[in-house]
């Protein structure tokens, strides 16, 4: 697949308990996070509680976004997140967010789907018609919402 990968530093100054960025899943096929010494990132798990993420140091965590949860039929969960600061110091990560080309078709490959456990759950689509849609309507389903079945 043809992708392109932006590259972008984030800030989040010292507020305390306050939400510096709020629950999202991202719309790339991955990505890929390091930060400072400054925890702060949290998932959203299934029973619906946020669980912070402690990345060790020198370690990267990697974030699975729309485009792959609907490339694979939605066996890859693309978690909801956000960043909550606690406090003490700022807290910088650099990302690396990697998504199709505009003009990519996302297909389930056929060795994805069956009839019993894993019927169809997304159509075809194209990437960047995606990303239009989700731009235009914000919304935090836009995925399911645009292609789901
Ligand atoms: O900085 C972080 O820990 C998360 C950033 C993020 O979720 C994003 O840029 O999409
Ligand atoms: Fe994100």
């Amino acid at each position: 697949m043809k992708s392109c990968t932006q590259i972008r530093l984030n800030m989040y100054n010292t507020d305390a308990n306050k939400s510096a960025y709020n629950g999202h899943t991202d719309k790339d096929t991955l990505t890929v996070l390091c930060q400072n010494e400054v925890q702060g990132l949290q998932m959203l798990s299934k029973s619906g509680k946020w669980v912070d993420v402690k990345i060790p140091q020198n370690c990267f965590v990697v974030i699975v976004g729309d485009a792959l949860k609907a490339w694979s039929n939605g066996r890859l969960h693309a978690a909801t997140h956000r960043v909550m600061m606690s406090g003490e110091k700022e807290r910088f990560t650099f990302g690396a967010f990697v998504a199709p080309k505009d003009e990519m078709k996302i297909e389930v490959p056929c060795r994805l789907v069956d009839d019993k456990i894993h019927p169809l759950r997304y159509r075809p689509f194209n990437y960047g018609e995606f990303f239009n849609f989700f731009a235009s309507i914000r919304n935090h389903n836009a995925v399911d919402v645009f292609a789901g079945l």
